[in-house]
């Protein structure tokens, strides 16, 4: 039997099409418009595009949208400085630093510079402090992403099993917090886990985030589990071109998952849509105003 595809392209749209509708209200309401602010420092390819595609989409929502792009010359200093003018700004209620910045940029304190409120990336130490406590936090977009389609795909989610194949301070561990949030019995694995192959047998869900092309093969996927593949790996075709791939083998793994994300099209889009809902809720809470329904944790 073949996985349905959960299909992250369509979940994000319909994710978008909330956004705007909450957006249409706080105007119309409240003579409100939430906006965001992205700060690209440097010429990396890929983030230009997510930066171009982030912008894109929060216009399209009926949201401000500023943006940044600054040489990667520019001194941790200067960024220090435009995160302080962006702090200030109250027609600014999201602030996003595009993630890999320059080596001769400290990230964490740029990104802990940003005020918690605004954070819409949910980077900033006391939004990770938040999450981890079980408090009202803003949430990472890619997990929340995945916790949104999880949701939609089985309802409750308590009393599960749940793996998470990678330990980074931006998916893996905030994953792992959202998933006990739910109930989930949650495992952390990573380089260095003892048979691997088995704890990702245990799990009725497999969160992949790894970042190695390919690495999680269907002979290690327990029959009928849902399985969310985060990774973006892009790799070489044989007529020199590149395609991207996932950190789950999907045509060994499709035969066997209950449900599956494909890459591309599973969990990338739903960082942009979560991060548009991310601003909304940001942009709620700094009036008082109730949360909106459907786009939080
Ligand atoms: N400050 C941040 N930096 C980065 C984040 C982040 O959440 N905050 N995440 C990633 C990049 N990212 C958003 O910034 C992102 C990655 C991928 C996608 C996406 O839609 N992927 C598509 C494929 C796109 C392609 O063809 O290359 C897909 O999976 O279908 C959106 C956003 C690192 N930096």
């Amino acid at each position: 039997m073949t996985a349905q595809i959960i299909d992250g392209k369509a979940f994000a749209a319909s994710v978008r099409e909330k956004v705007a509708g909450h957006v249409a209200r706080l105007k119309q309401d409240h003579g409100l418009t939430p906006g965001l602010a992205v700060v690209l420092v440097g010429e990396d390819p890929a983030s230009q595009v997510y930066v171009r595609n982030k912008g894109k989409q929060t216009k399209e929502a009926g949201m401000l949208s500023v943006e940044h792009r600054l040489p990667d010359t520019t001194s941790e200093a200067e960024i220090l400085a435009l995160v302080e003018t962006l702090n200030a700004d109250p027609s600014i209620h999201g602030i996003l630093v595009q993630l890999p910045l320059p080596e001769h940029v400290n990230a964490e304190l740029v990104i802990n510079a940003i005020d918690p409120a605004k954070d819409v990336d949910g980077f900033h130490i006391s939004n990770v402090g938040l999450l981890g406590t079980g408090q009202k936090s803003m949430v990472p977009c890619t997990p929340l992403g995945c916790l949104m389609m999880l949701r939609a795909h089985h309802g409750s989610l308590s009393g599960m099993d749940a793996v998470v194949v990678g330990r980074s301070n931006i998916v893996g561990k905030p994953m792992a917090q959202l998933l006990l949030g739910e109930s989930c019995t949650v495992t952390i694995a990573h380089s260095r886990t003892r048979d691997l192959p088995e704890v990702v047998r245990r799990a009725d869900i497999v969160v992949a985030a790894v970042g190695r092309p390919q690495m999680i093969p269907g002979d290690w996927i327990k029959p009928g589990a849902t399985v969310i593949d985060v990774g973006i790996n892009r790799v070489p075709k044989d007529d020199g071109k590149s395609r991207l791939v996932g950190d789950v083998d999907f045509d060994s793994a499709v035969e066997v998952a209950g449900a599956i994300t494909p890459v591309p099209g599973g969990v990338g889009p739903m960082t942009i849509a979560c991060l548009l809902a991310n601003t909304v809720t940001a942009c709620c809470r700094a009036n008082g105003l109730p949360e909106p329904e459907g786009l939080t944790a």
